[in-house]
């Protein structure tokens, strides 16, 4: 893949000199508010980074202090020399350079320890930060949005940021400031030593160096966040060759090595554009240094001449060189600049987050508090069971083009069972998503108990809904944990998550278990054990069943019996199903012998209902879920005829 390493020019031909001072201006400023913002990140750290500071101020005494050092030692031995002084009197300065450089190699390693701990606090306080975004929002559209994906990845730091990232960034940013302060007090020992315009003309030069290198860098790192998403990719291949739950399909179809080749080929895709432009920035970088090499090398030839000619002492000879040296140490991009390009990424990311999907647009790291949508409820107010009525819904994925739900009538009655009945892809998950309130509806109107339900509503309803998701979770948690986690502020009440067990049939589960309800459910667990994907099944029911049982009023089973073998189906609608009072249910299945019992079942095609009734009305009227019915039933009787079973279903 090629990719264009030079640095962006303006757009729209030839800019006037009018507009070229406009751009540097908006670019110095905001350059200026974005390194601030970085220094606040820090500065959030209170104490910590007040102890940085100092340890800070004294790393930028140390440069001139050493120059000074130096000169004094310098012309202690060549008064010693030439026997203007006692050798004695060299001792002080050496002693002095000595504990000037314990002292610093001591703070030093004390300020990489601060900084190593600001760096992760910073870290941990953008993590919540987009953690907070991510459950803000009263849908869920914006995690499908790959722009959110990619600016969270980033300001989140996740995958290569662990070596650079927005915590290293803020903490560069601190210490580049110092530095720069050190280059200042070295400068001041230039111009108090020899000549104040030979140590201007020296910052002067260096800064211009660095400015130059540093747009290169500014550069790559634009590269690197546009090519986000080509790294998220390749980080995905990583995961499905290294970690678990792909690793069965991987092991058993023998991908591991296609795998490894499709990550490999992502993974050069991605470094190729940023390689590209690091191998045009050297090329660039070792002009500009050899240019600046030139000047700064001939501005010093001026302080060895005066020292030739007898008009400045050796003494300030080396403490004017030193010090020189000192200052070029700013010409060339540190390794916080480097994090602090990289950082800054970051930092950007949150902001667009923020300003995206409602930050207060507070400056980062103010610790911005966002309304926690995603947060349980602290207690679910039973209103009884729910009644909701679709007029006209239309629904569009925000990454789809085609419309998934299509016009669609509806009505669930208050305190019903309704079954949900389609073909894959009829839009039956996507409706339950949309009633769930996890998704607002594109056009069209959605009414819970005959109010619209809207996005500031939503995040009130999904508190009255309980859900059997088709793709249900497993936590690595206790079975009582599993069980109470979709009513934690009930955690208490282990007779009801006996109960909900005992609905679900997992009860038998908790007695064999070596430590019953609180039998930790992941093998990677000391003590723990994995279970079966029907028996975890039956633990997404009790956790369902629980918060029923704590004040939900729609509990919405998305192919609940899936995983179950033929007699927990058969059993599930008369110990789950019909035992709920309280709740209306919407339930979802292929197997119409679960669906026939429900008070009304309605078939989804294409994103609308074309049939609704009970099981009998629908038989009879000869349609498309009586051809179904009589699809599987015939298979059924089939399958009874071959292994010498009696009877068929009605
Ligand atoms: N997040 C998504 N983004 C874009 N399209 C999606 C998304 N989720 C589902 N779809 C599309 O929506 C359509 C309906 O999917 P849905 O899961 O609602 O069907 P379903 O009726 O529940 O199917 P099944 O019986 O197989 O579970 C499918 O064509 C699918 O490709």
């Amino acid at each position: 893949m090629s990719a264009d390493t030079s640095p962006p020019s303006p757009p729209g031909g030839p800019a006037t000199t009018t507009d070229r001072r406009a751009r540097w201006w908006t670019a110095s400023w905001s350059l200026l508010r974005d390194r601030v913002g970085l220094l606040r990140l820090a500065a959030a750290e209170r104490h910590v980074s007040a102890l940085l500071v100092l340890v800070h101020l004294w790393t930028a005494a140390v440069p001139a202090l050493t120059a000074t050092g130096t000169g004094w030692l310098v012309t202690g031995l060549t008064g010693a020399a030439t026997g203007r002084v006692t050798a004695s009197e060299v001792t002080w300065p050496l002693a002095s350079l000595s504990a000037l450089l314990v002292a610093d190699e001591i703070l030093t390693s004390v300020g990489r320890a601060l900084e190593q701990y600001t760096a992760g606090r910073v870290d941990a306080r953008m993590r919540r930060r987009v953690r907070r975004l991510a459950v803000a929002p009263p849908t869920m559209a914006h995690l499908e949005d790959p722009a959110f994906a990619d600016d969270a990845a980033r300001a989140s730091d996740v995958g290569e940021g662990r070596v650079r990232s927005p915590g290293t960034a803020a903490v560069g940013q601190l210490r580049l400031c110092f530095r720069f302060l050190g280059a200042l007090g070295s400068a001041a020992v230039v111009a108090l030593a020899f000549s104040p315009a030979l140590a201007v003309v020296l910052l002067l030069v260096c800064l211009v160096n660095r400015a130059l290198i540093r747009r290169w860098w500014v550069h790559l790192a634009d590269v690197r966040d546009e090519r986000e998403g080509m790294r998220r990719r390749a980080e995905y291949w990583s995961d499905v060759a290294s970690t678990g739950p792909a690793a069965k399909e991987v092991r058993l179809f023998g991908l591991h090595d296609w795998v490894v080749r499709r990550r490999t080929r992502e993974l050069l895709d991605w470094a190729e554009t940023i390689w590209s432009t690091r191998r045009e920035i050297l090329r660039q970088q070792g002009w500009i240094a050899l240019l600046a090499a030139v000047a700064a090398g001939s501005a010093l030839l001026l302080p060895g001449w005066a020292a030739a000619r007898g008009d400045l002492p050796a003494g300030d000879l080396m403490a004017v060189i030193v010090a020189a040296w000192n200052v070029f140490q700013i010409a060339s991009m540190g390794r916080e600049a480097f994090d602090i390009e990289y950082g800054l990424g970051a930092v950007r990311a949150m902001e667009r987050l923020d300003a995206a999907h409602g930050g207060t647009g507070g400056p980062p790291g103010a610790g911005a508090v966002h309304r926690r949508a995603g947060a349980p409820a602290a207690a679910v107010e039973r209103r009884g069971p729910a009644e909701l009525s679709a007029e006209g819904l239309v629904f569009t994925y925000p990454a789809g083009r085609h419309r998934i739900v299509d016009g669609l009538d509806l009505t669930v009655r208050r305190g019903e069972v309704l079954a949900l009945v389609g073909h894959n892809g009829a839009g039956k998950t996507t409706l339950i998503k949309l009633f769930a309130g996890l998704y607002l509806p594109t056009a069209g109107r959605l009414r819970v108990d005959g109010e619209l339900l809207d996005e500031a509503g939503a995040a009130a309803w999904r508190a009255r809904v309980a859900v059997v998701f088709q793709e249900f979770n497993r936590y690595p948690l206790s079975l009582a944990d599993n069980i109470a986690l979709s009513a934690p502020e009930h955690r208490h009440d282990e007779e009801g998550i006996r109960a909900a067990a005992r609905r679900a049939g997992i009860d038998t589960l908790a007695e064999r278990g070596p430590d019953g309800y609180d039998t930790v459910l992941s093998a990677d667990r000391a003590g723990g054990t994995d279970l079966s994907g029907g028996q975890w099944q039956r633990v997404a029911i009790a956790r369902a069943v629980f918060a029923v049982e704590h004040g939900r009023d729609l509990l919405v089973l998305d192919e609940p019996t899936a995983h179950l073998d033929v007699h927990a189906e058969a059993d599930f609608y008369r110990r789950v199903v019909a035992e709920i009072s309280g709740a209306t249910v919407v339930l979802i299945s292929h197997r119409l012998s679960t669906v026939r019992q429900a008070d009304r079942i309605a078939l989804l095609e294409a994103g609308r209902v074309t049939e609704q009734g009970t099981h009998r009305q629908l038989l009879d009227a000869d349609g498309e879920y009586a051809r179904l019915f009589r699809l599987q039933a015939a298979r059924f009787t089939d399958t009874r005829h071959r292994t010498g079973e009696r009877g068929a279903p009605r």
